[in-house]
């Protein structure tokens, strides 16, 4: 579904992805791993259209290309972006919030049925649909960010690092939904320095290093990679089930 061949991306002199190749299957769950500066937020940018792609760079969703794609059209084609940090509006409420990821043509007539979900996915925004967003503990926050991206009906839903700061039980509930997203046929392209959970919910990983892939395997042998357990997970695992 989402194909991504030779992506080159500089920031002025720095080359901070140099010829990434990646996929996403038709509602496949992929998980992008890297230490901090590796490049997976830039990654998820340059789908979104937030940063130009340099060289030879191929993008595209089903055949239609996404270079040159305005941002704001992005979600048309049927990509939501959950940013690093949320990106939240805080003096907005849970429902404004919400509503503000409606704007794509796809979404619309649709927006009751995917808030009756939303709000499923995540009861505590049920409770608080007036509350303001700022009000609100960071995992809350996070759902509100979920939330307002599914509002957008997409087909991929792209998260940057959605567990960051958050304590260990909110980061299981928070995936738990994710994994009942991917059960509705969404497909998600996740970046994550939580590797563990994320491997649990993905079917397939590539491991990025100073801007290049090096490396890319199912879910379950990622898991069990001596270079993976060394790299990330002190030798730890996660069962979600
Ligand atoms: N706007 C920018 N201008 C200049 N350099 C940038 C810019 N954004 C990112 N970089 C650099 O590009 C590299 C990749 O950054 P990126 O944020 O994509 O990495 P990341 O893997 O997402 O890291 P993190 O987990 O810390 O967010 C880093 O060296 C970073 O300093």
């Amino acid at each position: 579904m989402l194909d991504i061949a030779n992506l080159s991306l500089r920031y002025g002199r720095h080359l901070a992805l140099d010829d990434v190749s990646v996929s996403v299957g038709d509602q496949e769950t992929v998980v992008i791993l890297g230490a901090n500066g590796a490049g997976k937020s830039s990654l998820l940018k340059a789908v979104s259209g937030m940063v130009k792609t340099s060289g030879q760079t191929a993008m595209s969703l089903d055949g239609l290309s996404l270079l040159n794609m305005p941002p704001h059209k992005v979600p048309d084609a049927g990509i939501a972006l959950v940013p690093e940090g949320r990106g939240i509006f805080g003096e907005l409420t849970v429902d404004e919030n919400l509503m503000l990821g409606a704007h794509p043509q796809r979404a619309r007539g649709g927006e009751a049925a995917r808030l009756e979900l939303i709000f499923d996915l995540f009861p505590k925004l049920a409770e608080r649909r007036k509350q303001m967003a700022r009000t609100m503990s960071g995992g809350e926050q996070q759902m509100v960010a979920i939330g307002r991206a599914l509002m957008s009906n997409p087909r991929l839903l792209m998260l940057d690092e959605p567990s960051l700061g958050l304590a260990p039980i909110v980061v299981t509930e928070l995936f738990a939904a994710l994994r009942r997203i991917r059960e509705t046929g969404v497909a998600l392209l996740l970046v994550e320095q939580n590797v563990s959970i994320s491997l649990a919910i993905a079917d397939r990983g590539y491991l990025m290093e100073a801007g290049r892939i090096v490396g890319e395997n199912t879910a379950s042998a990622l898991m069990t990679d001596p270079a993976v357990q060394q790299a990330f997970l002190g030798g730890t695992t996660t069962d979600l089930s």
